[in-house]
């Protein structure tokens, strides 16, 4: 099975879990893009009353073009179940979301949620974080200095560009990528990246995930916190 046969394969697994009547958070990203496709089709043939609250305009408009009722997370209370994807994830629990520029956005989605399921292919289950590179949303003004202090502290930080220009988030903000290799110590560098200003927030996710559906070549592996 392909990388995204397994994607597929999670994504259909993790609507499984979608009871009616709920709120459900949208996660962002490829993986997540199959899972909203299964979710729409089960909302139409059950004809299923449920409420999303999407965690980037992609999402947003692939669930309202699957005709799915869709509100901003301002006007809801507390989303019952938020389903998303993840770049890694650590034995602990604790991962590295953003790839997909979406992790402000998906941070305020998850900690507004009663339980958080990430789904992923094998891939991405890692003994250490931090060979993917960790993204940051930084403001657009001052950002050069933001970056020089990431490059003294030796973060090997690097601008998210396309085509000359910056990524921009839904938000209208730069991504800046650090290199770190490894992290040995996640919170430490959490509380540091959060006390930085200009930046708007770190795509470190610890402590945040309740369940994890894995895809491997053998199916699907669920694995509880
Ligand atoms: O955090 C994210 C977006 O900001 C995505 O969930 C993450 O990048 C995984 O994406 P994909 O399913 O395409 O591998």
């Amino acid at each position: 099975m392909d990388q995204n046969a397994l994607k597929q394969m999670v994504g259909q697994e993790a609507v499984k879990y979608v009871e009616d009547g709920m709120i459900v958070g949208l996660g962002s990203g490829s993986t997540v893009q199959y899972m909203v496709d299964a979710l729409g089709k089960r909302v139409q043939e059950e004809q299923m009353d449920i409420v999303c609250v999407a965690t980037s305009n992609k999402t947003e408009d692939q669930a309202r073009a699957l005709g799915m009722t869709v509100k901003s997370i301002d006007e809801v209370d507390q989303i019952d179940l938020t389903i998303d994807g993840a770049d890694e994830i650590s034995k602990d629990f604790n991962g590295i979301k953003g790839g997909g520029a979406a992790h402000l956005w998906e941070k305020i989605v998850a900690i507004n949620s009663r339980r958080n399921m990430w789904i992923v292919d094998e891939s991405k289950m890692v003994d250490q974080l931090g060979a993917f590179p960790l993204p940051l949303e930084v403001i657009p003004f001052g950002s050069s200095h933001v970056f020089e202090k990431l490059e003294q502290l030796g973060f090997h930080p690097e601008f998210r560009m396309r085509d000359g220009k910056h990524v921009l988030t839904d938000s209208k903000n730069y991504l800046i990528d650090l290199h770190l290799g490894k992290i040995d110590h996640p919170e430490t560098l959490a509380k540091q990246l959060d006390s930085m200003v200009g930046v708007v927030e770190h795509g470190l996710f610890l402590g945040i995930v309740d369940l994890v559906i894995v895809g491997t070549q053998h199916g699907v592996k669920t694995v509880k916190k």
